[in-house]
């Protein structure tokens, strides 16, 4: 375990964020990873599970520390405007967004040893003039003037018992794709991969098997050329460069159990490729991690569930395994 708190954001208060939270401390405040909450204390004392949970508010990231064992700490940046479970509101989105840069900035000055995002909905941060795709995009700006040790993501993974994907292209349309898929794109989303592996999960010698875009992988130019242009010739690249990635494969056939066995993550070309296996493998398991950024950052696989926000039934399993994770992956880069 980490000798620093984690900092948990509470994404979109109207979700099931408040919820899960005040569950996963429940699960973990005897004896797992401690974190303190950014957010909007009311919003977790108002939280269907929130029943007997003490709720602290602590000025400094270090005091949730020695108190995260009697209660849940949270650094209270209050909402201005009320909040309705299951009803997103752009009027929340300046105070969804700042949460998200306190706890950037906290890990940016070691304060905390990484961040855990609740879900957010991007579509009432959209209207509301937030200028990126996701939190992994943002992340990435936030924290592009700090140093990072070798390829610079943002890489988007996600982990699920014994799968990773890692993404070519995250939040795009479909139709643009095919155009974003470049030889230097595919090298640097390998590199990036094959480097965290090594660097947050502790993996001497990892091996990328690579996923082909077009059905078939192609079928040797007759279903589509982007592998024989774009992705055979990154592979390539990424083996001269000392990388072990195999690949471009047919993706329909890359994640079965015994396929599983021969890799230690698939580099997937968009979105839906990647996410599906991980999602129906153990959508309650699945982890989402920001590879190649100076600091640490998981979040649940789910979203928001604004159909279930507030009726007391929403799971804490994905968001206590993202909890999980960032602190196995700070650990591993304070050991490193
Ligand atoms: N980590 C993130 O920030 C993140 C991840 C995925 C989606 N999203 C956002 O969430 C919003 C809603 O997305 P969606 O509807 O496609 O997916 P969703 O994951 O919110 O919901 C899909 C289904 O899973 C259920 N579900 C979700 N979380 C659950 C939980 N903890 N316990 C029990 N059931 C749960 C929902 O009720 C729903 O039936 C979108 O705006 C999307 O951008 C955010
Ligand atoms: N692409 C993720 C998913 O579908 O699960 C989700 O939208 C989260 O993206 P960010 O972590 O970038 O917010």
């Amino acid at each position: 375990m980490s000798a620093r708190p984690l900092a948990l954001t509470l994404g979109d208060p109207a979700g099931v964020g408040p919820e899960i939270i005040v569950k996963a401390w429940r699960a973990l405040s005897q004896d797992g990873p401690p974190f303190l909450v950014v957010g909007d204390a009311q919003a977790l004392t108002s939280a269907p599970a929130a029943a007997g949970v003490p709720i602290r508010t602590v000025g400094r990231a270090e005091q949730a520390l020695s108190l995260f064992r009697q209660a849940l700490p949270v650094l209270d940046l209050p909402l201005t405007t009320d909040v309705v479970a299951g009803q997103p509101s752009g009027a929340h989105a300046p105070q969804i967004i700042r949460w998200i840069e306190t706890a950037v900035g906290l890990a940016l000055v070691g304060a905390v040893g990484g961040v855990v995002t609740a879900p957010i909905a991007k579509a009432p941060l959209y209207e509301a003039g937030f200028k990126f795709p996701g939190h992994t995009e943002f992340l990435a700006e936030l924290t592009a003037p700090a140093n990072q040790p070798g390829a610079r993501g943002p890489i988007m993974m996600l982990t699920a018992r014994d799968l990773r994907v890692a993404l070519v292209t995250i939040h795009e349309p479909l139709a643009r794709v095919p155009g974003l898929i470049t030889i230097e794109r595919v090298v640097n989303a390998g590199l990036v991969t094959a480097q965290a592996l090594r660097r947050d999960f502790g993996i001497a010698r990892p091996r990328l098997a690579v996923a082909g875009l077009n059905p078939h992988a192609g079928e040797s130019g007759g279903l589509g050329r982007e592998e024989i242009e774009t992705i055979e010739p990154a592979v390539r690249a990424l083996r001269d460069l000392g990388v072990d990635a195999q690949g471009p494969y047919p993706a329909d056939s890359l994640f079965h159990q015994d396929a599983r066995a021969r890799y230690d993550a698939v580099l997937c070309q968009y979105h839906d490729q990647a996410l599906i296996p991980v999602k129906m493998l153990d959508f309650w398991g699945g982890v989402n991690v920001t590879l190649g950024l100076p600091v640490v950052r998981t979040s649940p696989d789910h979203g928001t569930g604004f159909d279930i926000a507030g009726r007391g039934h929403a799971r804490p399993d994905s968001l206590i395994a993202a909890i999980r994770l960032a602190d196995s992956i700070a650990a591993h880069r304070l050991a490193a």
